[in-house]
């Protein structure tokens, strides 16, 4: 599914938070939304996901406004996992899972085989099989992270958008994650703060400063020395690791116009 957002703008009474944005994802892309605290990611990425109503703008699914989509066709349509969703809740975790599939039954309808054996491809899928009866308090935060993207999984959308999904995960779970969402075949939106992780599997890179996307590309064009401190403040070395996948190694924090700052 293509997503597209033309002359998009967001915000609250007396603030732009998201300004002007025209982005394209093409449909099986995988794109990586990175840039500071504060620079609009998250908000852009709601506005994907129809859960913000653009103050000016459009987004569009295949050509589609979404603007008047009830959420259960754009639930059908793209699966949103927000950052640390702190979910409290009394169910175990393949009933949290389930909750991907309301949007494809009616509410008294009771899952079916079906829906149950997509819960638990989608549960064995992030590792979490054998947790599909634990309690959903007792699970850990990384738990609960992969837990949330089953959910996703299990939405079976065209789209997922992910809103720093590795942030809680050890380092082979982050891989795994990354190699299912990039290897999955649908179109993926993903903020992450890792620039490296974003390198390696993002077909392209958007990076974000104050609400507007200032440079969007390949990782090579888009990580740059020069970016880095213009956008990050951060002096970092980025050169291509054995395998071919640009690496960043950062040498401090810097002010903008590189004036090093104490450590
Ligand atoms: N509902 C809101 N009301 C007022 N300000 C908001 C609202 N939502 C977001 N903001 C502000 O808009 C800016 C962008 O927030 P957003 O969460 O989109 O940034 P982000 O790039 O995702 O940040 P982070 O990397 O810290 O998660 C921040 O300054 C935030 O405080």
């Amino acid at each position: 599914m293509r997503i597209e957002a033309r002359g998009m703008s967001w915000g609250v009474p007396g603030k732009t938070i998201v300004r002007d944005v025209d982005l394209v994802v093409e449909a099986g892309e995988t794109v990586g939304m990175i840039g500071p605290n504060g620079s609009g990611k998250s908000s852009l990425l709601r506005c994907l996901a129809g859960l913000r109503a653009p103050t000016a703008g459009v987004v569009r699914y295949d050509g589609a406004d979404i603007a008047t989509w009830q959420a259960r066709t754009r639930a059908r349509h793209a699966a949103f996992v927000e950052q640390s969703a702190e979910t409290e809740s009394d169910l175990c975790v393949a009933e949290v899972a389930m909750l991907g599939r309301t949007a494809f039954r009616s509410r008294w309808r009771a899952p079916d085989a079906t829906d149950r054996a997509i819960v638990m491809a989608a549960l064995e899928r992030l590792d979490l099989g054998p947790l599909a009866d634990r309690p959903w308090k007792q699970l850990s935060g990384g738990e609960r992270q992969r837990a949330h993207l089953a959910r996703a999984l299990a939405q079976r959308p065209w789209a997922l958008l992910l809103d720093e999904p590795t942030n809680h995960l050890d380092v082979r779970h982050q891989l795994e994650l990354m190699d299912l969402v990039a290897g999955t075949g649908q179109t993926v939106v993903i903020v992450l703060h890792d620039l490296t992780l974003a390198a390696r599997y993002c077909d392209r890179l958007v990076l974000m400063r104050d609400g507007t996307i200032v440079a969007d590309g390949p990782a090579e064009d888009v990580l740059t020395a020069s970016s880095l401190r213009e956008v990050f403040e951060v002096d970092a070395e980025i050169s291509p690791d054995q395998d071919g996948y640009l690496s960043v190694r950062y040498r401090g924090a810097s002010r903008k116009g590189n004036e090093q700052v104490t450590r």
